[in-house]
């Protein structure tokens, strides 16, 4: 679902060849083009978009609190290697992983790359 800011750039010419930051070396926020193609595939891996905000949320169970931590450790390490963190919460065998990227306010390809990474290792 998409919420108000983001039905508002609807409206807006977005380049389909939008680069990933801008001249200046900022990120940037998904484009619509971007959001078509890339969303999808994390939907379909229970991924979903906050509403009211623009960020992906998903929810992990693993059989104890040694796999649920080891899985955080691994993505621990991969977050600050890309300077990435996610706004997360743990119970025992739950976490909780929010993602969006502070600087653009909403999504960026980083998102995208960090959610891809959990994914993967939270099949180890
Ligand atoms: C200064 C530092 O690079 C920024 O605060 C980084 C740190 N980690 C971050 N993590 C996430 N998820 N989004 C950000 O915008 C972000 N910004």
């Amino acid at each position: 679902m998409f919420n108000s800011e983001q039905e508002s750039r609807k409206g807006r010419k977005q380049s389909s060849t939008a680069l990933r930051e801008n001249m200046a070396g900022k990120i940037q926020v998904l484009t619509l083009d971007e959001r078509e193609q890339l969303l999808p595939m994390l939907r379909n891996a229970q991924w979903a978009e906050v509403v009211g905000r623009d960020a992906l949320y998903k929810e992990f169970i693993f059989k104890d609190f040694n796999q649920a931590f080891g899985f955080m450790s691994r993505v621990a390490l991969q977050a600050e290697k890309m300077d990435h963190h996610p706004e997360w919460f743990n119970v025992y065998n739950k976490v909780h992983i929010t993602l969006s990227t502070h600087e653009c306010g909403g999504l960026s390809k980083r998102d995208i790359s960090l959610a891809t990474f959990i994914d993967q290792v939270s099949v180890l």
